[in-house]
């Protein structure tokens, strides 16, 4: 968040440069920051990946990239000035030889930004591979890609595999949610009004509610995504850092390491689940045939590449204590799908009830002040009060009526395209800035929670529950919140006119 390098120029090394974030996601965002004029003149782009091609047929391919998955209509002047930035190196990310060949594409007197953009598993081999070549010194910076592998164990394994060439101060663990601007923006929320600041803990909070719900399915990623399941693929990483950031100390200043302890403490705070509460406490599900949006579509189970007797979660609704002086009594409720009816992300704070109805009858009792946080889409911030109805009445008594407060950002701020959270995480890795960035302790400490509510499942030995596709999930996540009066929050995503 704090800026304190200044844009210099890079040799950016994109590994896996073909395959699927690449193309959807990475390549479309350098471009953005092209079109932004955000690059360095000076900063190179070095595509890396095992298909044997030369540097026109790589410029071709991200061309055809940009215009599927970014801007059709490419604005010809940043296309030239994006294409003579790109080069390409084909290698095989695990034959040691093969990274000699670098020497003829990186300047060594100038930082290099490595990009791993493949699977996990061969981080090691790439770190070992880029050091075997004498490239790695003081001034490279590598970037990982989530999920850092499938537990505890095996982040720590492969923690430990790039921690032997590059130290932390080195390393950009990327979880994209933190380049969101209405993530980032809980922080400004939080910190720069005191009507929040100062009402942020158990005195006023009766519950908060974080939703991250997709309309997608799993996207042709069967392999990836019934290895890992909901719980791995956005609970451990978007929706404990969605989690941190509203329920952390105020850091002392914005730097990378106070918002990082302040992170971390939050995260050790978690009351643990285990076999002895997670009944009470979380919900799996996993989606069947339906219709999203109206249109049909096919169960988890049939979907290309499955295993029938799959019984990976593509749901997970979860109970979240937070034992720490602030939150004593407070429960965060987590709930994110696939399939669901439509993609919406929502931080709600529930603020706790009135004391006392003075109004009489026009509520029975008055229902509590809501801060809605709108991640995404129509990204906004919306808080419900309660107003007097303008009017004379016969006995003159006082009709209430709840009203919102809306700040959409798209009317707030209507010149201004939101960036792509991938646009503002490679600027920032640019700039050499780790505040967006996750620390390995708070990978370990998300696992070590996320592996114990695994476990208790694995050992319960009961498939998720059903859900079909276009519901909000099992019923049963209606129980966790309906057993203590509440219930999730509706959103009403207001179409733009
Ligand atoms: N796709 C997504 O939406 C998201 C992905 N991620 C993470 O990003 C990373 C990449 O994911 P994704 O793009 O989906 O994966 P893909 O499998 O689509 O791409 C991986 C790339 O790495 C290359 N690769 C793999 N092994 C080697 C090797 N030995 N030598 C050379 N190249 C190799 C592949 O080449 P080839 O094509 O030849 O196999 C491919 O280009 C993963 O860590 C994933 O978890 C995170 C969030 C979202
Ligand atoms: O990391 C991931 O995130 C996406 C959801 O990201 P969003 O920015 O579209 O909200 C999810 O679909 C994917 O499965 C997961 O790997």
């Amino acid at each position: 968040m704090v800026m304190e390098n200044s844009n210099e120029p890079c040799d950016f090394v994109l590994f896996g440069a073909l395959g699927d974030l690449s193309r959807r996601k990475l390549l479309p965002s350098l471009y953005q920051l092209e079109k932004a004029q955000l690059l360095h003149p000076e900063t190179s782009i070095v595509g890396v990946a095992r298909q044997s091609m030369d540097v026109e047929a790589f410029q071709q391919e991200v061309k055809k990239n940009i215009q599927k998955f970014g801007e059709a209509d490419l604005c010809e002047d940043t296309w030239s000035r994006l294409s003579a930035r790109l080069d390409y190196v084909c290698v095989d990310m695990k034959d040691i030889a093969s990274y000699q060949q670098f020497d003829e594409h990186v300047n060594p007197d100038r930082t290099m930004v490595c990009y791993l953009a493949t699977p996990p598993s061969i981080y090691g081999d790439i770190c070992r591979g880029l050091h075997s070549s004498n490239i790695i010194d003081s001034s490279v910076r590598v970037v990982l890609e989530k999920p850092i592998g499938h537990d505890l164990e095996s982040s720590n394994i492969i923690n430990d595999q790039v921690a032997e060439y590059f130290s932390e101060s080195q390393i950009y663990r990327i979880d994209h949610y933190l380049g969101k601007e209405t993530v980032l923006n809980l922080v400004a929320l939080r910190f720069a009004n005191s009507i929040f600041a100062t009402n942020w803990d158990h005195n006023c909070i009766d519950h908060v509610q974080i939703s991250v719900a997709e309309s997608v399915g799993i996207e042709g990623r069967w392999g990836y995504f019934d290895d890992a399941g909901q719980m791995r693929d956005m609970v451990q990483n978007h929706l404990l850092q969605i989690l941190s950031l509203v329920a952390m100390e105020p850091p002392t200043t914005l730097d990378a390491d106070s918002i990082r302890d302040e992170k971390l403490k939050v995260l050790k705070a978690l009351r643990p689940i285990d076999s002895s509460n997670f009944n009470s406490t979380t919900v799996r599900g996993q989606y069947t045939a339906g219709f999203v949006k109206g249109e049909e579509v096919p169960g988890y189970l049939e979907e290309d590449d499955a295993n029938q007797k799959s019984q990976t979660e593509t749901f997970v609704a979860i109970k979240a204590n937070i034992d720490n002086w602030r939150w004593a009594g407070v429960p965060f409720y987590l709930r994110t799908g696939k399939r669901m009816p439509k993609k919406v992300s929502e931080v709600v704070i529930y603020f706790k009830r009135q004391p006392h109805n003075l109004f009489g009858d026009s509520f029975q009792s008055l229902p509590p002040n809501k801060l809605v946080i709108r991640l995404q889409p129509d990204e906004g911030v919306e808080i419900t009060v309660m107003n007097k109805v303008p009017g004379l009445t016969s006995s003159g008594s006082m009709d209430l009526q709840k009203s919102k407060l809306n700040l959409s950002f798209s009317e707030a701020f209507s010149a201004e395209r939101i960036p792509d959270a991938y646009e503002k995480l490679l600027l920032e890795v640019m700039l050499g800035n780790q505040a967006l960035f996750v620390r390995r302790d708070e990978v370990e400490q998300a696992w070590t929670w996320v592996d114990s509510i695994l476990e208790a499942w694995r050992g319960s030995n009961e498939p998720p529950e059903p859900y079909q596709a276009g519901t909000w999930g099992p019923v049963e996540s209606i129980g966790l919140l309906a057993r203590e009066n509440r219930s999730w929050y509706e959103s009403k995503i207001v179409k733009k006119k």
